[in-house]
């Protein structure tokens, strides 16, 4: 809804007001990211380069056993790090995650919005029950992370908060066999988009990374699900996404951790609002 002029610029003025205070980075100050579904896979690819970037890590994850192996990993390596075992998509334990943050590290500067499930299924299959857990943890997860996130940033008058949500090439085409998991990763796209709007005026920048194809578990799990619907041999599905990769291979964790490390840098500052494919040349948007 378009507001007045004079609201629009009292809006802007604002909001001016919030990014100059917000930019009043201190320097000498440890930033700090939390990252949901940080034990494994694209989560815990990001957490390294994160904290490779000097960042202390908060790492949240539902899974117990890998979030403790990981931990170990980081603490191995030296790296400022602590854990939550949480489920995104309780409003609490995202509430408690940035909580615990700010326990552990005194502040929070990055929350990246990673974790999430996917949903191999024919629509006219799709029930109650398939759609409530993947919007509750794709969807609701995302929001309340939000949230919880922007509240903390909020409370300090230091820095830009940056808030970071996992969408995908899923969020900007979509896919048979993968409706509702595409379905989700659209309102992913529109959720950042509405919370640049919002959060602006506190200086908070939202955006999104999406990914094409990585070879982590969840498409060991997408693969044998279209095997399973579609007749596939094994490896088929995955092989077939990975033939439309203009750069000829599929995607790792490192790849999408460097973009993931850019929109948590200052070099983004003046992005926000953005849903960034990178895919190695699939979806053009
Ligand atoms: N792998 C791919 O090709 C792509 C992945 N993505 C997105 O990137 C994100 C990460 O994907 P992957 O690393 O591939 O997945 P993954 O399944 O390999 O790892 C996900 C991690 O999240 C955790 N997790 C799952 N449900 C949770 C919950 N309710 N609360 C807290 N933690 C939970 C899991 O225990 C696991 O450690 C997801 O949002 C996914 O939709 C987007 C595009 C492509
Ligand atoms: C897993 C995913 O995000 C796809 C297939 O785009």
């Amino acid at each position: 809804m378009p507001s007045n002029p004079t609201q629009d610029q009292a809006g802007t003025r604002s909001a001016h007001r919030a990014v100059q205070r917000a930019a009043r980075a201190q320097p000498d100050t440890q930033r700090v990211a939390v990252i949901t579904g940080g034990a494994a896979g694209l989560g815990k690819g990001i957490a390294t380069r994160l904290a490779a970037d000097g960042l202390a890590v908060v790492l949240s994850d539902i899974d117990a056993d890998k979030l403790a192996a990981t931990r170990k990993a980081f603490e191995a390596a030296g790296h400022a790090v602590e854990t939550f075992q949480g489920d995104v998509s309780k409003r609490e334990d995202q509430q408690a995650l940035v909580a615990k943050a700010v326990e552990a590290f005194g502040r929070l500067d990055v929350f990246v919005n990673n974790a999430g499930i996917e949903q191999v299924k024919p629509l006219d299959e799709v029930g109650p029950d398939d759609l409530d857990r993947i919007f509750r943890i794709n969807v609701h997860g995302v929001l309340y992370g939000m949230q919880a996130a922007a509240a903390q940033m909020r409370k300090q008058d230091d820095g830009i908060g940056k808030i970071i949500n996992a969408c995908s090439i899923a969020g900007h085409e979509s896919y048979e066999m993968l409706g509702i998991y595409c379905a989700t990763k659209h309102v992913v796209r529109s959720l950042t988009q509405t919370a640049a709007k919002e959060y602006a005026r506190d200086g908070i920048t939202v955006n999104a990374y999406c990914p094409g194809v990585a070879g982590t578990s969840m498409w060991d799990r997408i693969d044998a699900a279209m095997s399973h619907y579609l007749g596939t041999a094994p490896g088929e599905a995955f092989e077939k996404f990975a033939a439309g990769i203009l750069l000829g291979r599929t995607q790792e964790p490192e790849d999408v951790a460097n973009l993931v490390s850019f929109l948590a840098s200052p070099d983004s500052d003046y992005i926000t609002g953005q849903a960034i494919i990178t895919d190695g040349g699939m979806v053009f948007r």
